[in-house]
């Protein structure tokens, strides 16, 4: 089987409110899409580097991109939203045998290559969507809408949950149907899946869960931005 990866890169990072697109913000000195490129580019998933790279960026920033991730990479301008950015970099993948695709976040640049292979291989042992997934650690409760606060309705049994991370793997010709399936949703931010797993899930199709990474940490705010430098430090030698 031939792997090949998509790093959505296309956000604006809004909420963490930096003057640049957030894949270009500087971590240590280097654009964190620089950083999750690389750790991408430097996992084995079934013992071989990835077959392509394909990147989204932000319209306005291609040729930004291009100059640094270089020739080997293919960079596309992304879309109105994350499904519409997987999307467009889905409809780049070259063919060339690719069978296993990872869709992974510019936005979680430290996942570490153990993670990825860990997907990877998940996904050649023959389940069609995979996700790595951390056992959440608080309490969770589901609340309703109140006009001055949130009323309690539940408390979730949280051994249930898994917080959901990226890379997710996906069986190529699954990806694509679900993609299909949802594409009159992807350029409505109130209607687009927040996760490619989750537009499988819409298919009624099984998506597998693996272990996640703490590594793998999200940016969103001003203070992940702060823990992500203390995250590359973690995975320099990764
Ligand atoms: N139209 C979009 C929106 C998001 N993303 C990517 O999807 C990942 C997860 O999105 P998020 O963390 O929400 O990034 P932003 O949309 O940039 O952040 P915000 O919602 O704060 O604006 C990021 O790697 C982001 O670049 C993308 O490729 N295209
Ligand atoms: C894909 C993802 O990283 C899995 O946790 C997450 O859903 C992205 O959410 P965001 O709101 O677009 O950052």
């Amino acid at each position: 089987m031939t792997t090949a990866a998509i790093l959505t890169a296309a956000g604006s990072g809004s909420r963490l409110g930096h003057a640049l697109p957030k894949a270009l913000v500087p971590v240590l000195g280097e654009p964190v899409v620089v950083h999750a490129a690389r750790r991408l580019l430097a996992a084995r998933p079934g013992g071989a580097p990835l077959a392509a790279l394909v990147v989204s960026a932000p319209a306005d920033h291609v040729d930004a991109f291009r100059a640094l991730l270089g020739p080997d990479v293919v960079v596309v301008p992304g879309g109105p939203t994350r499904q519409a950015s997987v999307a467009a970099s889905l409809a780049a993948l070259p063919d060339d045998g690719i069978d296993v695709v990872l869709v992974h976040d510019a936005a979680r640049p430290f996942a570490p290559a153990d993670l990825i292979e860990r997907v990877a291989a998940a996904v050649r042992a023959g389940h069609d969507a995979v996700v790595p997934g951390l056992a959440v650690t608080d309490t969770i409760k589901r609340v309703g809408a109140g006009d001055d606060g949130w009323p309690v309705e539940a408390t979730v049994a949280r051994g249930e949950l898994r917080a959901v991370q990226t890379p997710q793997g996906f069986a190529r010709a699954t990806l694509e149907r679900a993609h299909a399936a949802a594409e009159q949703d992807a350029g409505d931010e109130s209607v687009a899946a927040s996760d490619d797993a989750g537009l499988v899930e819409r298919l009624g199709l099984p998506v597998w869960v693996v272990p996640g990474d703490e590594r793998a940490a999200k940016i969103t705010t001003p203070r992940d931005l702060a823990v992500a430098v203390l995250l590359a430090t973690d995975t320099k030698d990764l």
